[in-house]
């Protein structure tokens, strides 16, 4: 099994069971569903679906990606531009004039300035802005291809000034919440107050369990990356949206330091975004994808995202396939990732380094008890060679540390932390489900209180 975990976005190609059974069978961790497309009634079929397909040694994370406050958009025929064309964006709903493009959103008004360039689809196609007013903008296009219906339209390098949670938002909050969703992936999150405000909207319903990643895709968050990380469970590179604000080329060390700044706090990091583009119509990755996955296991990150491959592609078990077998090469060799020290004011991330540095001096195993997580993200945090295999008796700890880097997830119930004889118990389980083998060297660890790492003990797995 890949260290590197697997997400898959659903859409219309893959939200059959079989196909979903398929894709957990070729390694696929977690799934996303994008509320850009929401349908409550599909969507919560899904989720049921997703419930059916996990076991407890192959628990299944359920993503509820926000769309967050994007403008897309109006009505009108689809058209073709190229280089030099001029078209005009008008305050409208919809459109039935030549060369014009309905924007449904006065916001949009508000930020364009001549010498603005807008981009709609996440930069697919650009325009110049040459002339702009309070109900319409004159651009020259920039790159030739078809302007179509409620796509995304961005400002380059600008903020949209609407609230990061919409009213639509909040619905999606609360019906993902319901449904049984284990995170929620914020879009366009601008601050770590962003992050706050979800927390306290999901503390609101009682569902302080769900967990909250931030999308990096904005300068802002960019900027404000350690304070928004502090306060989020895991942090999304969206390679997509982050080429509204940045060069296409800057894009690599902007998801290396995303990546490292995610490891620092102890927090998984999931890459997202044309990782195998060319696979949704073709049944081989291009040479460079290939290069870009290798890239992304080797910089650190916990966790790859397919996005249109899986949801609209013609081939989302093959993109999973390979996805798999890309990492799996990736990850015979080791990562490129500085050695990171402990928090020196966090006890607890000194012990978890040390039980890793113990694990490699003895060529041990390492079985870890997590209650909430914590245990698992200060271990994996110093990317134990040999893995970790993390036990846990709560279901939204097993979903949440089945998206950290290296952890093999058990979910048993009749664990307990209390329990005087969890070592032997947990020895007995990875045994039994041949996750550690009779004369390996075991470390283990959990915490006394809640939130702490400060119990460890070594032992060599004999016969009973
Ligand atoms: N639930 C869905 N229903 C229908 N189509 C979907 C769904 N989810 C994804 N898709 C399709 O898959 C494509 C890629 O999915 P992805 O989640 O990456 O969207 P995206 O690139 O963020 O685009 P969008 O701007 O539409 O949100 C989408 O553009 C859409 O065509
Ligand atoms: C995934 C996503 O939202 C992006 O890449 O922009």
């Amino acid at each position: 099994m890949a260290k590197v975990k697997l997400v898959a976005t659903l859409g219309p190609s893959s939200w059959s069971e079989e196909t979903m059974k398929r894709m957990v069978a070729e390694g696929v961790n977690a799934f996303r569903l994008n509320f850009s497309h929401v349908d409550y009634a599909r969507f919560e079929e899904l989720a049921k679906q997703v419930r059916r397909l996990e076991t407890p040694l192959r628990p299944l994370t359920l993503i509820a990606d926000l769309q967050g406050p994007v403008i897309r958009l109006g009505e009108f025929a689809p058209f073709q531009v190229r280089p030099g064309d001029r078209v005009t964006f008008t305050l409208s709903s919809k459109t039935e004039e030549k060369y014009a493009v309905p924007v449904p959103n006065g916001v949009f008004f508000e930020i364009v300035r001549e010498g603005d360039e807008v981009l709609v689809e996440g930069g697919r196609l650009a325009f110049r802005i040459v002339d702009a007013g309070p109900e319409k903008a004159v651009g020259e296009a920039l790159l030739e291809g078809e302007v179509k219906p409620r796509k995304t339209v961005t400002v380059r390098g600008k903020d949209i000034p609407l609230p990061t949670i919409t009213e639509k938002d909040l619905r999606d909050i609360e019906f993902s919440v319901k449904a049984g969703f284990d995170a929620i992936a914020l879009s366009f999150v601008r601050s770590s107050s962003d992050v706050q405000r979800l927390r306290d909207i999901l503390f609101d319903y009682g569902a302080e369990d769900v967990k909250i990643i931030a999308k990096i895709e904005t300068k802002s968050a960019v900027e404000d990356l350690d304070s928004i990380l502090q306060k989020s469970d895991a942090a999304l590179v969206a390679r997509g949206d982050l080429a509204n604000f940045y060069g296409l080329e800057e894009i690599y060390s902007i998801q290396r330091y995303i990546i490292s700044r995610a490891r620092r706090f102890g927090k998984p990091s999931i890459v997202a975004t044309q990782l195998l583009e060319s696979m949704i119509s073709n049944p081989l990755p291009t040479r460079s994808e290939v290069v870009d996955v290798i890239t992304a296991v080797r910089m650190g990150a916990d966790a790859l995202l397919l996005a249109g491959e899986t949801a609209a592609g013609k081939y989302p078990v093959e993109s999973v396939y390979w996805l798999r077998r890309i990492v799996e090469e990736a990850e015979r060799e080791p990562l490129e990732v500085e050695d990171v020290a402990p928090d020196k004011s966090d006890l607890y991330e000194s012990i978890a380094k040390g039980v890793v540095s113990l694990a490699e001096v003895i060529s041990g195993k390492i079985i870890a008890f997590s209650e909430k997580g914590n245990t698992a993200r200060r271990i994996s945090k110093f990317r134990p060679k040999a893995g970790l295999i993390v036990f846990t008796n709560d279901p939204a700890t097993a979903r949440y540390v089945n998206m950290i880097y290296g952890v093999r997830v058990v979910y048993d119930p009749s664990l307990s932390k209390a329990d005087q004889n969890l070592f032997s118990k947990m020895l007995s389980k990875a045994l039994e489900h041949n996750l550690v083998n009779l004369g390996d060297l075991v470390v283990f660890t959990s915490g006394r209180r809640r939130g702490s790492t400060d119990l460890v003990s070594v032992e060599r797995v004999k016969s009973e």
